[in-house]
């Protein structure tokens, strides 16, 4: 999706979370990295429509994320830092199951929607399971299907290895890198958007550097020095 940031800022009160910013995205792949407090999260609600620029606009192919909402939720998929809060239902297949039924999908379309995204994740033999049940890198890869499910064209991550050990966060950065979708991943993991062609670096609520995923890294370590 075309990703556009016309002058949007985003205000709690006296608090400017992200200052007025114009940016035009399109890669399958965006890398979002700063300190804490820098405007990430701020700055991902701005494109998935959760938060509505206080000034200026946000659009995904020409779709404004406050008039155009509706269809700004269906094109666009979340996955938070802590996939416990995501899943809600008791069984994997029934929360993964949600999405589409909610959508008015039933029998045998709803069925193989769901089988297609536990298997696209390894996760067919764990589906029966109750989220206390699994890691939590499978966990993670559980609210993945039960975005994907969705047909999103876009997916958000708001740093989705925080918790995980190293196995855990092989296993996460494989599934985002052969994801179709195209993806925003938000992450004090460095070596999870390293590759990217494209990472955004935020500080004080400001862009601070725009380009490849080695040399915002090397930017970011040193904001992160003074
Ligand atoms: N709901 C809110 N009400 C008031 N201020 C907020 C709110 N959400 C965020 N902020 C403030 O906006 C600024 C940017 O926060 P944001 O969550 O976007 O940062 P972040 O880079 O994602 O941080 P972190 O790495 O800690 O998750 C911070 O100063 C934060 O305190």
């Amino acid at each position: 999706m075309h990703i556009l940031f016309d002058q949007a800022e985003l205000s709690y009160g006296p608090v400017v979370a992200l200052k007025p910013l114009s940016l035009s995205l399109h890669e399958p792949r965006i890398g979002v990295i700063g300190l804490n407090g820098s405007g990430k999260t701020s700055f991902a609600r701005l494109v998935n429509g959760l938060a509505k620029p206080t000034r200026g606009r946000v659009t995904l192919d020409g779709l404004d994320t406050v008039a155009d909402e509706k269809a700004v939720i269906a094109v666009t998929g979340f996955i938070f830092q802590n996939p416990g809060h995501q899943i809600i239902l008791p069984i994997i297949r029934d929360d993964i199951a949600l999405g589409p039924l909610s959508r008015g999908l039933k029998g045998r379309d709803l069925e193989e929607r769901v089988e297609a995204a536990l298997a696209r994740f390894g996760l067919t033999d764990l589906a029966s399971r109750r989220p206390h049940e699994l890691s939590g890198g499978q966990l993670q890869l559980a609210a993945l299907a039960a975005v994907v499910v969705n047909r999103p064209k876009l997916i958000l991550f708001d740093e989705p290895t925080n918790q995980l050990d190293l196995r855990n966060r092989a296993r996460v950065k494989a599934a985002i890198e052969a994801l179709e979708e195209q993806a925003i991943v938000i992450s004090h993991d460095l070596d999870l958007v390293r590759d990217f062609s494209r990472v955004l670096v935020f500080h004080e609520g400001a862009l601070a550097f725009d380009g490849a995923g080695v040399d915002a890294i090397a930017r970011y370590r040193e904001i992160a020095a003074c």
